[in-house]
C-alpha cells in the first residue's frame, strides 16, 4: 500500500502508556511500521545519573592512549573493550569514531568444539579502578537500567503489532544472555585529518538485535535516519529522551511490521568539539534458527512496499539459518584485527580479508 513517508522522528511519552495505553500503542505502531525510529520520553533513568555517566565517558576517552589500549578489543575474543579511532569499518570505509564496548558481566565459557557464537560471550575489559574511579560501577548500572527500559519497550512493541506482551522476550531473549552497549566519541571535523572525510559511522542497520536504546550524551547533531525516499532526516538530540530504533532481528521476527531503518552518524561540524553517544542493544538470541511470528493480516497490510536504503544486507540468508555464525561474521568484518587474532580461519572461509592486518600479538 502507499504509505506516508516521514520527515521527522516521532516522540513517544511513556507517561501516556500509563494513562492512555491504546493511544500509546497506536502511535507506537505507526512509528514501528513507517519510521523504525522514535524518541522516548517519560522513562525513569534520571538526568543526574546520565550526567554522571557522561562525565565518566568523557574522562575515559580523555585517558592517555596507552591507558585505553590496556582495554583494547585485541585482548577480547568477545569484541568487548576499546577500539581506537579508524579501527572499525562500515561499508568498507573507516569510521571516524572511538568506542568502548561493554556488556553485562559474564565469563568466557567457550571451548574448542563448541559452537563459535559462544565465544561472543565473555568478560568486560575495564581500566584499573584507580585510573578511573567509579567507571565500572556506572557503566554496569547504566547497562541494567537501559536493559530494563529496553525490555519494557519490547513488551509494548509486541502489543502494538498484535502479539501477547511477553512473547518476544519469552521466545527470543535467553535468560542470562549477554547484551552489549558502547560508549562512543565522534571527533569534530577539524579534529580529523583532511583525508578522513566525515563518516562517524557509515550507513547501517543495527544487526541481529531487537531494539537499540541510544542516549545522545551532548547536544550535537550528527545522527541521521534514512526515510523511504532515501533522504537523510536529522535525529537532533532532545534533552531527557532516548532515541529508540529497531534491529534486524526484530524486523525479521515480526515480518517487517517494525522496520530496521538505515542510519548513519556524521562527525560534528568544525569548532563544535566531539559528540558523545551511548547506545545499548537488546540482542535477539543467536543460539538457534529463528522463525518469524504470526502477525494479524490487517497489520501486515499497513507495511509500505518499497524503501530506499544505502546499507546493504550482508549475510542475510545466513542470519535466518544460523544467527550465531552470522553474528560472529558481522563482528569480524567490522573488527579485522580481532578477527586476525582469534578467528583467522573463519574469516578466510568467508572471504573476509584479514591478511596483513596487525593483530597485535
Ligand atoms: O552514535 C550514534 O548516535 C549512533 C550509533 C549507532 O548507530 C551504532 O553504533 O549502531
Ligand atoms: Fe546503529
Amino acid at each position: 500500500m502507499t504509505a506516508p513517508d516521514f520527515s521527522s522522528i516521532p516522540v513517544l511519552d511513556l507517561a501516556v502508556a500509563r494513562t492512555n495505553k491504546p493511544r500509546f500503542l497506536h502511535d507506537l505502531k505507526h512509528a514501528l511500521i513507517h519510521v523504525g525510529f522514535f524518541y522516548v520520553a517519560g522513562h525513569n533513568i534520571t538526568q543526574t545519573f546520565l550526567d554522571h555517566l557522561t562525565s565518566l565517558t568523557i574522562k575515559y576517552f580523555d585517558l592517555p592512549l596507552a591507558e585505553k589500549l590496556k582495554t583494547d578489543k585485541i585482548h577480547s575474543p568477545t569484541f568487548l573493550g576499546y577500539s581506537v579511532q579508524g579501527n572499525e569499518i562500515t561499508k568498507n570505509k573507516k569510521d571516524n569514531r572511538e568506542q568502548f564496548d561493554f556488556a553485562n558481566e559474564l565469563t568466557q565459557r567457550w571451548q574448542e568444539g563448541r559452537p563459535i557464537h559462544e565465544r561472543l560471550t565473555g568478560p568486560n575489559l575495564w581500566p584499573d579502578e584507580s585510573v578511573l574511579p567509579g567507571f565500572r560501577d556506572a557503566v554496569l548500572d547504566y547497562h541494567r537500567q537501559a536493559n530494563d527500559l529496553a525490555e519494557e519497550l519490547t513488551q509494548y512493541v509486541a502489543e502494538a503489532v498484535g502479539l501477547a506482551p511477553n512473547v518476544l522476550l519469552d521466545e527470543f531473549v535467553v535468560k542470562g544472555q549477554q547484551h552489549r552497549g558502547k560508549l562512543v566519541k565522534y571527533p569534530a571535523i577539524d579534529e580529523l585529518d583532511a583525508t578522513d572525510g566525515d563518516q562517524g559511522v557509515g550507513p547501517h542497520r543495527d544487526t541481529s538485535s531487537l531494539l537499540t536504546i541510544l542516549y545522545q550524551a551532548n547536544d550535537l547533531p550528527g545522527l541521521q535516519v534514512q526515510n523511504h525516499a532515501g533522504e537523510w532526516i536529522d535525529a537532533t538530540p532532545i534533552k531527557g529522551t532516548f532515541v529508540v530504533n529497531i534491529g534486524t532481528g526484530l524486523e525479521y521476527l515480526v515480518q517487517r511490521v517494525a522496520v530496521a531503518t538505515t542510519h548513519r552518524v556524521l562527525n560534528p561540524p568544525p569548532g563544535r568539539g566531539p559528540r558523545y553517544s551511548i547506545p545499548f542493544f537488546l540482542g535477539a538470541r543467536i543460539d538457534k534458527k529463528l522463525t518469524p511470528l504470526e502477525i494479524p493480516q490487517h497489520i501486515l497490510d499497513e507495511r509500505p512496499e518499497t524503501v530506499v536504503s544505502d546499507s546493504g544486507h550482508q549475510f542475510n540468508e545466513l542470519y535466518f539459518e544460523d544467527p550465531g555464525t552470522y553474528t560472529v561474521l558481522n563482528r569480524i568484518s567490522s573488527h579485522r584485527d580481532v578477527a586476525a587474532k582469534y578467528y583467522p580461519e573463519l574469516a578466510k572461509a568467508h572471504g573476509i580479508d584479514v591478511e596483513g592486518v596487525n593483530a597485535g600479538y
